[in-house]
């Protein structure tokens, strides 16, 4: 991730760098990236987050990589009362010890060889906006012991500099490693712990909300149709059946990728139906798990009715009765959707 800066002048003028990426998205007005999915889990995620957004609490958001964390925080930050302040992004696991002060707190200029002018550090930056520290767990133990130190006195002061600056923002972090786990291997300060999981945000990985795929899916067909200006509607339906049972170790970002590589491997400019690469193909085929293939197959069945419970029976050869009582039994939940 690179480390970015949102600002609502920025958004005016309709860009927002996908931090992660580095691309730059346009958007229309507050059209920034936005979580997609219409699982029961997803749904869920997002009460939580707009109700965490409201208060003003230090968020600790967990989930394995891909899963969406950025995404949450940038919307927790949009849809806080600090929405027209800055959004600043760090992300920690690439800034090394010895530049954790000089980029957090800033710096005057002589402060060190090379410090030839004043710089704001991202907790200045971000002022009365939101600070978002990805990676958390990635930070030393003495990076830490600095974090810690602003958030109990709630200054900073830059280096080399000797006014102190009061620290308004507010913060939210992001790890993709069990902050349990890394406290018992002692690379996690307790006590730091315990002063950032104040609201805690789960990303629940992509193989437990498989529903939401096609239209993941389907929301990166229709981005990289506008990047590579192509016309596809969707994968092929045998495509999207092997989609349906792998169990995307990399998340929806893995999903993302597989997603572009399948239209840089497109045949033609006017395909509307998308196969896999023939490598990805073997290779989600060979892995394709089936934890729950019954539960797939539901999911397929409704998915490729519109969610016509009758159809969607008749295609399992079960009655309406059982696909009821199936789709209970997996918690598949059927959300209203203009797209169906
Ligand atoms: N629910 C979602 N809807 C739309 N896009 C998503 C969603 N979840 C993730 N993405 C996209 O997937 C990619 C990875 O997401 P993100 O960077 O937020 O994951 P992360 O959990 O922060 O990963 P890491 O732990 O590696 O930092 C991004 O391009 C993001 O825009």
């Amino acid at each position: 991730m690179k480390n970015c800066v949102v600002t609502t002048a920025d958004k005016d003028k309709a860009l927002y760098q996908d931090a992660k990426n580095g691309d730059n998205i346009f958007c229309q007005s507050g059209a920034v990236p936005s979580m997609i999915g219409d699982s029961f889990l997803i749904q869920k995620l997002l009460k939580d987050i707009l109700k965490i957004a409201e208060t003003d609490a230090t968020v600790l958001i967990t989930g394995e990589s891909g899963t969406g964390k950025e995404v949450a925080a940038e919307m927790i930050h949009r849809e806080s009362p600090r929405k027209r302040k800055p959004f600043v992004c760090v992300n920690c696991s690439a800034l090394p010890d010895s530049l954790v002060e000089s980029e957090l707190f800033g710096y005057n200029k002589g402060a060190f060889t090379g410090a030839v002018a004043d710089q704001q550090g991202k907790f200045e930056m971000a002022g009365e906006g939101s600070i978002f520290l990805d990676e958390i767990g990635d930070m030393s133990l003495h990076a830490q012991t600095k974090i810690l130190r602003v958030i109990e006195n709630r200054e900073v002061c830059r280096l080399g500099g000797k006014g102190i600056f009061s620290v308004n923002a507010r913060l939210i972090t992001a790890t993709n490693k069990e902050p349990k786990h890394l406290m018992e291997e002692g690379k996690f300060r307790e006590d730091l712990y315990y002063r950032l999981d104040v609201a805690r945000i789960r990303m629940p990985p992509l193989r437990d909300r498989r529903e939401d795929i096609p239209i993941l899916a389907r929301y990166f067909i229709h981005k990289f149709n506008l990047k590579f200006r192509r016309k596809v509607e969707n994968f092929t339906e045998e495509a999207m059946t092997l989609m349906l049972r792998y169990h995307w170790p990399g998340n929806v970002r893995e999903l993302k990728n597989l997603v572009e590589k399948s239209f840089i491997n497109l045949p033609s400019r006017e395909a509307v139906f998308m196969e896999l690469p023939e490598p990805v193909r073997e290779e989600l085929t060979s892995t394709a798990t089936l934890p729950n293939e019954e539960r797939t197959r539901v999911v397929s069945a409704l998915m490729e009715t519109r969610w016509n419970k009758t159809r969607a029976a008749m295609k399992l050869r079960w009655s309406r009765m059982t696909l009821y009582r199936k789709m209970a039994k997996y918690n598949i939940i059927e959300k209203r959707n203009p797209e169906r």
